[in-house]
């Protein structure tokens, strides 16, 4: 028996960043939006724990025990006592290490693949309380649709998004490391005094009535100093995603996947043709939001 679950990418509406804290890691105020790009993770009964990925970017994905996916299977497989002997395959369509939290998509789905595999029926927040373990994206790789996410992230509180948005995604060569970008938001910072994150209200509101043009003025990024300071030709796609119409760009999360927010889909298929032609990315994929979260198929 086999079971298939499908997960989206995200894209941050809003991705306020406070200072460093004792542990490390940051407070946030972190808006997520679900986009309608999948990963797909079966996982079906073996005599080991083994992965297989599939895709264009399968050859940059780890298929050992540092798999976000095998690390789920573990930790689920712990808390019951069982051994973790599963044969999980990545169908892999999010951007690799692009910000757009494919890793995390892989590792909500392995843990609701396996948890309905081994007839466990764990509850929403069992499975909830193992996601934040994992990474601080995950918990809404599993939620979906719009959150806010606060700690680290990955304290979520659903929001209302009031109609569907539009997006293109500009897939840039080669990723940037998570932390790479929080250590370097740290050093533009040093010596200052960060404030707390916060949520925009306007943001806020703009997701509720579903106000694209409202939303396009109200999108930030604090990590986009630091992600354009490691990787500044990416202030080349978002110029280019600009002067082809979308209503606004950023850089998704901790990059280097662009994002471009478009009126329609006919007007994101116009930005995704320009940034192919501008040679300013790799690839331009064109999504909708909200999408649902991870779900069995
Ligand atoms: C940039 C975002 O994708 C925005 O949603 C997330 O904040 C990153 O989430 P993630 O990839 O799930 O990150 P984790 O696996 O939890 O952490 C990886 C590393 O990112 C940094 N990190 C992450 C989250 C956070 N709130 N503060 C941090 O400083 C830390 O250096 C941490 O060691
Ligand atoms: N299932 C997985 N898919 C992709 N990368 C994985 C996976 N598991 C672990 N990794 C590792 O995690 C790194 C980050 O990959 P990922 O695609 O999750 O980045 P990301 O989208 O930038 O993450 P985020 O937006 O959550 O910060 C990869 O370089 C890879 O080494």
């Amino acid at each position: 028996m086999s079971v298939t679950v499908r997960v989206p990418a995200k894209v941050n509406v809003q991705l306020a960043v406070g200072g460093a804290r004792p542990d490390g890691f940051h407070d946030l105020a972190n808006v997520f939006l679900a986009v309608g790009l999948y990963d797909e993770v079966t996982v079906t009964a073996a005599q080991a724990l083994t992965i297989t990925c599939s895709g264009p970017d399968a050859d940059q994905v780890p298929l050992d025990r540092t798999n976000l996916a095998a690390r789920a299977a573990e930790a689920l497989a712990a808390r019951h006592g069982l051994s973790p002997d599963v044969h999980i395959h990545i169908a892999k369509d999010i951007p690799v290490a692009g910000g757009m939290a494919g890793g995390s998509a892989d590792g909500a789905g392995a843990l609701l693949a396996c948890d309905a595999l081994w007839g466990l029926g764990s509850s929403r927040s069992e499975l909830l309380d193992i996601c934040a373990e994992l990474g601080s994206d995950v918990p809404f790789s599993l939620v979906g649709g719009a959150a806010l996410g606060t700690g680290r992230g990955e304290r979520l509180t659903e929001l209302e998004a009031g109609g569907e948005f539009h997006w293109v995604f500009a897939v840039a060569d080669g990723g940037l490391s998570t932390p790479a970008v929080y250590a370097e938001f740290d050093r533009l910072h040093a010596g200052a005094a960060v404030p707390a994150p916060v949520a925009s209200p306007a943001l806020l509101a703009a997701l509720r009535t579903g106000d694209a043009t409202a939303l396009a003025g109200a999108l930030t990024n604090d990590l986009q100093p630091a992600a354009l300071s490691l990787r500044p030709v990416l202030s080349a796609t978002l110029e280019s995603g600009m002067a082809a119409g979308a209503l606004a760009s950023l850089v998704s999360g901790s990059g280097p996947t662009t994002a471009f927010l478009t009126k329609s889909p006919e007007g994101a298929r116009q930005v995704a043709d320009a940034l192919l032609r501008s040679g300013t990315c790799r690839a331009a994929r064109v999504a909708a939001s909200p999408a649902r979260g991870a779900v069995r198929v």
